[in-house]
Parts: C-alpha cells; structure tokens; sequence
C-alpha cells in the first residue's frame, strides 16, 4: 500500500515554519488503518512483546491496536498531571517546544519486553524520554516503531542505543 498518499502536509502548524504530517486521512480510511496495522507489526519480526508503551496523544491511535493484536497490554505515556496514580516524570525536547512526560510507576515490572509506538520520530526527544522513563522501571525495549520518520531531524541519532523501526520515512 502506498502510505504516503494517505499523509497530507499542512504548512506552518502548529508554529510558523513546521511541515506538520497529518495521519488524519490514513485514519479515517478502513482498509488503510487495517494495512498501517499489519505493516507496523510485521516490523517487529515477531518478537515477544509483554507490554506496548504509547505516547500521548497521537501515539494512542496505534499502540492499543498493536497491543490487542500482540496479546499484549497497553501503557500510556502522558502529559503532567493527567495518571491519577504514583508516576516517575521526564523532561523533553521538542521540534516545537519543550515539555514532561510521565508514566505510571507501577505499569511496568522489571523485565517485561517493551515494544513502543508513536506516530511520529522528529527529533526523537518525545522518545528518548519514553525509553527513559521504561529503563528506569526495569523493561526491556525490544524495539520503538513510528509511524513516520522525519529523518532530517536526526531522531535516529539521539535513539542510537535504541532499536528502531519506522513504516514511513521522509
Ligand atoms: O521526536 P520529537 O521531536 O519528540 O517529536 C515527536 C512527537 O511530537 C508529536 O507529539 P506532540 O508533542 O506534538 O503531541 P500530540 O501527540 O499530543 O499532538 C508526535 O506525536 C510525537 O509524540
Ligand atoms: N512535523 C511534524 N508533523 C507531525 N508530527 C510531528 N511531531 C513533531 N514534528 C512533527
């Protein structure tokens, strides 16, 4: 399937001279959602997968799907203040921005295999940070799989202790 006819660029989002890559359209398509799906899965070369970390918010579209798929569970990485529960918290850079990301510290046990999702690899900052957070609770990332790569951002660079995946690369 060709993907990229389903990413639309919109100019200046949400800040002046961002290209913002749009899955909208991908996610309102039924057989291209269904084909993103399967696709991002078969990058996993069937590795054993205990949990799939999703960062808020654009990483929530895929990573439940793909967790239900595995038979895996789901665990969300989220803005400050939004996990009710006891969380660990890390800073990050954005390509427009800079915020904190948090995780509960009971959703993962030392050990458990860690597959992550997002959307989209930028500068790898919203990244970095998730796989932080997983270290310190004691997991294991078997991979970090995108959706989109920007590789002009050099995400990959700052991911390099990481194995990485990406469906869609620009
Ligand atoms: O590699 P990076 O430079 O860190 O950028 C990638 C992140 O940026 C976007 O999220 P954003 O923070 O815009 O939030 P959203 O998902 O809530 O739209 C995207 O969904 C990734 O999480
Ligand atoms: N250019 C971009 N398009 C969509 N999501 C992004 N996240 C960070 N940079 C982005």
């Amino acid at each position: 399937m060709d993907f990229k006819s389903y990413i639309r660029d919109i100019q200046d989002f949400p800040k002046e001279g961002v290209v913002f890559k749009d899955i909208t359209p991908l996610l309102k398509n039924g057989e291209a959602l269904n084909q993103t799906v399967k696709a991002l899965l078969e990058l996993l070369d069937d590795k054993n997968v205990d949990k799939v970390v999703g960062m808020e918010s654009r990483g929530f579209f895929f990573a439940p799907l793909l967790a239900s798929k595995l038979g895996a569970g789901f665990v969300p990485v989220r803005k400050p203040g939004k996990l009710p529960a006891k969380t660990l918290q890390q800073s990050y850079d954005l390509e427009y921005g800079k915020d904190m990301l948090e995780v509960h510290q009971d959703s993962i046990k030392k050990g458990d295999k860690i597959l992550v999702h997002d959307d989209v690899l930028a500068t790898g900052g919203t990244a970095l940070a998730t796989c932080e957070l997983i270290k310190r609770l004691g997991g294991e990332i078997v991979q970090c799989n995108f959706l989109i790569e920007l590789t002009f951002l050099n995400g990959a660079e700052k991911l390099k202790e990481y194995p990485i995946k990406s469906l869609i690369k620009y």
